[in-house]
């Protein structure tokens, strides 16, 4: 960041709305970014062909300062919690060219308005599958091994101030195990949603023993039989088959909901759903939180209709509060939307927002452009 140079965006007192600017000038195209990215915030301030305006810290952008500084930018780049409306391009004016966003959702993003305004639209798919496959995986053990109630057991021990209580006890803390023993040979998994990331999450349980895998997809996409004949024989599945919701809900040990947000996901896990999968299974959720009722999934956990659940994304998110009904279940384990949270993933994400940025500001390829229409 040597050659930026931090400037006063705006006297207001009340609020941080000082801004990292490099490069001053009218005749370069001006680009908003709304979070300080770590090391890869110097492939943009090294840059001489561009003005970038930084909201120089690594959380929330304020809104406020974002309506201000976007004013007259040709690019900005936005990360989740930043909502891309028609009030944002009423503040940027005619000349904002591309929106690109730091993440593979892009709920925050009103694309039709994009598609309208003739504004191109970058995200960061491929990248971060890897990441989030792993966390679907350690939600999966955690919730089936009572990780929730084990790990507070150690941090918070019990009346006497350790887990002597529990010492040995043959079944407490006891939970469903994913992989496949002698005495329980079947496991089926199932993914709501079969994309990049149900795949390689299905690839690294498949060294469990997992033996079937079902899945849904978009009532709007073909069945794919050819690519599902070919993930049998190379994982020596028994099957992997295309099924309805009541079978994914009915069938499935293991439930990874892996699916887009949006209208036509909102609580497809909802009560009726829940009640019809197996009193053992356990349900995984590191896509939408919208996809799951909350407030069902509570029910279904507190009167024992599954065995537990693994969230990475809850509804209303990231205001769940300790008195929220799903994290008072003992079986239920959250984590706050850190899917793609590795040092790796998080520089591959932002160097791929920047290049998208980078190649709507001068209408050249973008790596991963969204189709907005
Ligand atoms: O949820 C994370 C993302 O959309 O990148």
């Amino acid at each position: 960041m040597s050659s930026g140079s931090i400037a006063s965006a705006s006297s207001r007192s009340n609020m941080r709305l000082t801004s990292v600017v490099s490069h001053l000038s009218d005749s370069k195209p001006k680009v908003v970014i709304c979070r300080d990215l770590g090391p890869a915030t110097a492939l943009l301030m090294n840059r001489t062909d561009i003005e970038v305006v930084l909201w120089p810290e690594d959380r929330g952008c304020a809104r406020e300062w974002l309506l201000e500084n976007i004013k007259g930018a040709v690019g900005v780049l936005v990360l989740l919690p930043d909502i891309v409306n028609a009030e944002l391009l009423e503040a940027a004016g005619p000349n904002l060219r591309v929106v690109s966003t730091m993440s593979v959702g892009y709920e925050h993003i009103d694309l039709p308005l994009m598609a309208q305004r003739k504004i191109r639209v970058g995200y960061t798919p491929d990248v971060l599958t890897e990441a989030v496959a792993d966390l679907s995986v350690m939600l999966a053990l955690m919730a089936g091994r009572n990780d929730g109630v084990a790990y507070s057991l150690v941090k918070n021990g019990d009346a006497s101030g350790s887990w002597s209580k529990f010492n040995w006890s043959p079944f407490t803390f006891c939970g469903p195990q994913l992989s496949t023993t002698a005495s329980s040979p079947n496991r089926t998994v199932g993914f709501l949603g079969f994309g990049r990331i149900s795949q390689a999450t299905l690839a690294r349980l498949v060294p469990f023993g997992i033996t079937h895998c079902i899945y849904t997809g978009s009532p709007t996409s073909k069945p794919e039989t050819a690519r599902d004949a070919a993930l049998k024989a190379k994982y020596k599945l028994a099957a992997v088959e295309r099924v309805d919701l009541d079978r994914l809900a009915r069938e499935s040990d293991v439930l990874f909901v892996l699916t887009p947000g949006g209208k036509e996901t909102y609580h497809l896990v909802d009560a009726a759903f829940l009640k019809k999968m197996k009193e053992m299974s356990v349900l995984i959720n590191t896509s939408r939180g919208t996809v799951v009722d909350s407030d069902a999934l509570a029910t279904a956990l507190h009167e024992k209709w599954i065995w537990g659940a693994g969230l990475d994304v809850v509804e209303g998110e990231p205001r769940i509060g300790t008195d929220h009904p799903l994290v008072k279940e003992p079986r239920c384990v959250i984590v706050p939307h850190i899917g793609s949270a590795t040092f790796q993933t998080r520089m591959d994400m932002a160097t791929r927002a920047i290049d998208n940025l980078i190649g709507g500001v001068f209408g050249t390829e973008m790596p991963a452009e969204l189709d907005a229409r």
